[in-house]
């Protein structure tokens, strides 16, 4: 934050606040995302010369200074009408013949309309003044304290929207995640000064790969071939990249998530420091560090990044080489290749072809374990490591159970023939029926109730499509029926949540119907983006006949 003076100083607006609040209910993220009215050096000085008593701002003097200085919070976002949106489209889910599950995925489809927006022009002419990034198009947001762009949440918004017929508003996202790479380098966790120093769950060239499959729009892969090429480099850098040498001295490269940030997240920074009080000035610069790592995994915060499930400050995300990340970088691998071929840059597929054999063939020899019938995250130790390069331990794989453990599985839908890194997986599915993970309304993060928002029992929509996708495309029938069953209870215990509350819900717990999840750093969010799009997708997939009931 010191390069960035709007955010130091609504970083001190927002412990002020905390003191003068109190902390019932407090949002440290709404105070980084206030938009500026006046130039930050009036601002300041009028801060600066605000009462305090004992430290403390008194509540009506610091309301009057927030009204007078800055505007609401998302109010730099306006509402974006979405010219491709029809209240029912033509050909919409037409596997959906129950007329009440009908009439609810027609609602749930409107509510692109109260998620869409675009940014404000007065964004693009005092960037100064905003924390909010300027992006060109028709932006979807998350919903509720999310007021931006998210970068993995896009993808199902993106499925979502191809289901709800809105190609160009799924295209328009695409080419505003692409504007971020042109000018970061990188596709950021979200569109905010604050997002800038991490990334997430690269997802761009599965966004990409679906809209093309719906609209045949070579051109969309002509120009998102060179930013996807940088997105490659990007996961494949120094800081992403580890070297590990296996026992018989061949050597892999598998990537993990690493922030370039070393301070409190700016839109949670009173809790970052709150959580670090027992820790030394170094340890403090670490645990930040690893704090903003796990946030650019999405799965923030997990006991799958923790060294000690019941205590934060020994998450060590960077230590640790993610199964699904490994997925997804090598799907962006198999992904160029074809985009590179269709558009008739041979070399390239070639090159991608041979980089996604090499990454398989680690994630095979490192991640999966054969006695298991799964993929595991893969500790690394430090004191292992020699010039950089660790060896591998078969003990060194995390055995604990996380649904990431099954996200290969998703390949299936995407390369069903050719791909090799599943060929192994058990085809009566024991590893993942025995897991624990599959509970009566969906598929649980974890199996460990830590009070995390990413642990049991919460479930969230990515990590149920994924694994549901995949088995779908599977070639056995069990795989499909499961795939099926847990398709049909996820989407029930949304609607009866929809039912009961009026709202979609950011994620859902497994256990009881109709129940929205909880945990983690801020109150349950609605909206939501990618639990709609999920929803969705999954009712195009399977449908739902006349005589289903819709109610658990
Ligand atoms: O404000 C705390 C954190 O919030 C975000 O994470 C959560 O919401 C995102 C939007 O739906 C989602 O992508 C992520 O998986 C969730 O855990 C944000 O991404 C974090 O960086 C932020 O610190």
């Amino acid at each position: 934050t010191d390069s960035d003076p709007l955010l130091s100083f609504l970083q001190r607006v927002q412990s002020d606040a905390l003191r003068t609040m109190g902390p019932t209910d407090f949002d440290p993220k709404l105070y980084v995302d206030l938009p500026l009215k006046t130039n930050l050096s009036i601002a300041v000085s009028a801060f600066d010369s605000l009462p305090r008593r004992s430290g403390t701002i008194p509540i009506s003097e610091f309301n009057k200074f927030i009204k007078e200085f800055f505007d609401e919070a998302g109010s730099d976002l306006v509402y974006a009408e979405l010219v491709d949106f029809k209240p029912e489209p033509e050909g919409f889910l037409l596997k959906v013949e129950n007329e009440e599950m009908r009439k609810w995925a027609l609602e749930v489809h409107a509510i692109w309309k109260n998620l869409s927006r675009r940014v404000s022009e007065k964004v693009k002419k005092r960037p100064e003044r905003h924390t909010l990034l300027y992006l060109p198009g028709t932006v979807i947001v998350p919903g509720s304290r999310f007021r931006e762009v998210y970068y993995w949440d896009s993808y199902w918004v993106i499925r979502g929207l191809l289901a709800s017929k809105m190609y160009d508003t799924a295209k328009g996202i695409v080419f505003n995640l692409i504007s971020l790479i042109e000018t970061y380098g990188h596709v950021l966790n979200g569109s905010r000064t604050y997002y800038t120093n991490r990334s997430q769950p690269p997802l761009l060239s599965s966004m990409v790969r679906d809209v093309y499959t719906r609209t045949g729009d070579a051109e969309l892969l002509k120009r998102t071939l060179p930013p996807l090429l940088k997105e490659h480099s990007f996961w494949v850098s120094d800081i992403h990249q580890v070297t590990i040498q296996d026992q018989r001295g061949h050597k892999h490269f598998l990537s993990r998530y690493q922030a370039r940030w070393y301070q409190p997240r700016p839109e949670s920074a009173t809790v970052d420091e709150e959580l670090s009080l027992k820790l030394t000035p170094s340890e403090k610069d670490a645990f930040y560090h690893e704090l903003a790592s796990a946030a650019e995994s999405g799965w923030d915060f997990s006991s799958r990044w923790m060294r000690n499930s019941s205590d934060l400050t020994t998450t060590a995300t960077t230590s640790i080489i993610p199964v699904d990340l490994n997925t997804f970088i090598y799907k962006l691998e198999l992904d160029i290749s074809t985009f590179a071929k269709i558009t008739g840059d041979k070399s390239t597929s070639q090159k991608f072809i041979e980089s996604a054999k090499s990454r398989k063939v680690a994630i095979r020899s490192l991640l999966w374990n054969p006695n298991l019938g799964q993929w595991f995250d893969y500790w690394l130790d430090k004191h292992d490591a020699h010039q950089g390069v660790y060896h591998w331990n078969p003990g060194s794989q995390n055995c604990k159970i996380f649904a990431s453990n099954f996200v290969p599985l998703w390949l299936l839908s995407h390369y069903p023939d050719s791909d090799q890194l599943i060929e192994e997986f058990d085809e009566d599915l024991t590893s993942l029926r025995k897991s624990g993970l599959i509970r009566d309304y969906g598929i649980a993060t974890s199996l460990s109730n830590t009070g995390q928002q990413w642990d049991f029992p919460n479930g969230w929509a990515p990590l149920q499509h994924m694994i549901v996708d995949g088995l779908a495309n599977a070639r056995s029938k069990e795989a499909r029926c499961l795939a099926q069953g847990i398709a049909i209870n996820w989407i029930k215990t949304n609607f009866a949540a929809y039912k009961k509350t009026g709202s979609m819900h950011e994620k859902c717990n497994v256990e009881t119907c109709g129940e929205f999840g909880g945990g983690g750093e801020y109150m349950p969010q609605t909206g939501f983006g990618w639990s709609n799009g999920v929803v969705l997708a999954l009712l195009e997939e399977f449908g739902w006949p006349r005589d289903r009931d819709v109610s658990c």
